[in-house]
Parts: C-alpha cells; sequence; structure tokens
C-alpha cells in the first residue's frame, strides 16, 4: 500500500510538480480523484486547512499548499541541492513557477478571450528567465542547481 496519496481534482493543475519527481525517483503514490460533485458538497473543502486541494497524505500526516509539498518531498527524497545556497536557490526557482502558475491561472479563470494572444506573445520571456538560469549552471549542461537533480528540476 503506498504511503503517499494525492487528493486532488482529475487535473494536471498543481500536482503534476509532485508526480513527475515521484514517478522518476522509483516512488509509488495513490490517487484519490476528487469530482466537482463531491467537492461542492463542502466536507472537504472544510476539512482543508486554507479551504482548498491539493492535500497531499504521508502517512498519518496530511500537508496542504502544493508548493510546501514539493519541498516536503524534495527534503525526503534528496532532491533539495546539497546546501543551504542550492536549497535557496531551488526555493527561487520555485517561487519563479508559482509566478508564472498564477498568470496561467489568471488566463485560465479570468481573462481567457482577451488575454491569451498577450499571454503566448509573453510566453518567451517568461520561458527566458528559467533558461538563463539553466545556462549559468555548467554552460547550461547540468541541472538548476549544483550537480544532480531538484524538485523543481521537473517542471
Ligand atoms: C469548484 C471549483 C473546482 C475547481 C477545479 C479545477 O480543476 C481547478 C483547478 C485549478 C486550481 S487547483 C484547485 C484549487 N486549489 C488551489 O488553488 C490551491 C492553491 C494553494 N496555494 C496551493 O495548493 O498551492 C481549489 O481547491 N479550488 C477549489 C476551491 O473551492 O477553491 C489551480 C490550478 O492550477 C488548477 C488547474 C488550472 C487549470 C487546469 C488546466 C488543465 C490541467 O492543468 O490539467
Amino acid at each position: 500500500m503506498p504511503e503517499y496519496i494525492i487528493v486532488y481534482f482529475n487535473v494536471r493543475g498543481r500536482c503534476e510538480a509532485m508526480r513527475m519527481p515521484l514517478s522518476d525517483q522509483g516512488v509509488d503514490w495513490k490517487e484519490e480523484v476528487v469530482t466537482i460533485d463531491t467537492w461542492m458538497k463542502g466536507d472537504l473543502k472544510k476539512e482543508a486547512v486554507f479551504g482548498q486541494i491539493p492535500a497531499f497524505k504521508d502517512g498519518d500526516f496530511t500537508l496542504y499548499q502544493s508548493n510546501a509539498i514539493l519541498r516536503h518531498l524534495a527534503r525526503k527524497h534528496g532532491l533539495y541541492g546539497k546546501t543551504p545556497v542550492e536549497a535557496a536557490q531551488i526555493d527561487m526557482v520555485n517561487d519563479g513557477v508559482e509566478d508564472f502558475r498564477l498568470k496561467y491561472i489568471r488566463l485560465i479563470y479570468q481573462n481567457y478571450e482577451n488575454g491569451k494572444e498577450d499571454y503566448i506573445k509573453a510566453l518567451c520571456n517568461e520561458l527566458g528567465h528559467f533558461e538563463r538560469i539553466l545556462s549559468k549552471n555548467n554552460e547550461g549542461k547540468g541541472f538548476l542547481v549544483g550537480d544532480q537533480c531538484a524538485i523543481r528540476s521537473y517542471c
């Protein structure tokens, strides 16, 4: 029985960034897929610390906030760099991805028809930030930071 359970809607959304490292590291997990109807009943929302999912169950421990879940997995599975500086660099990239994700979510949920053209135009610049970070590590031949995979190397 896997010790990890991801509780989330039936979308990639905020959980694909967990699924890829777990899969690549050969770590098993179970999915508890939440339907909209179940969510609208309100029990799960009431139970959620901030009224939202994903939730991540690690044995008897349940964690909310997707970025906290990623950092938890990074610490547990050696994906958080070798030094405090490398961990801080990984946090910086994770926060950069969060900024990028929020722009995507605003586009999807608030401004799709009027915003999609500008969003696509800005994509090269947005992704360029991450390319420049990669290029600075071992002339782009390395990982995000240091000389090993990190939790944010996957997306
Ligand atoms: C009744 C509303 C159902 C919404 C389901 C829908 O699939 C939404 C998904 C998008 C949300 S995640 C769901 C949201 N949780 C959070 O925003 C958590 C934020 C927290 N800071 C964290 O964990 O980091 C939530 O619980 N909504 C319900 C509520 O009552 O508030 C944000 C996304 O990224 C999800 C997907 C967006 C687009 C889907 C595109 C296709 C894909 O990625 O597969």
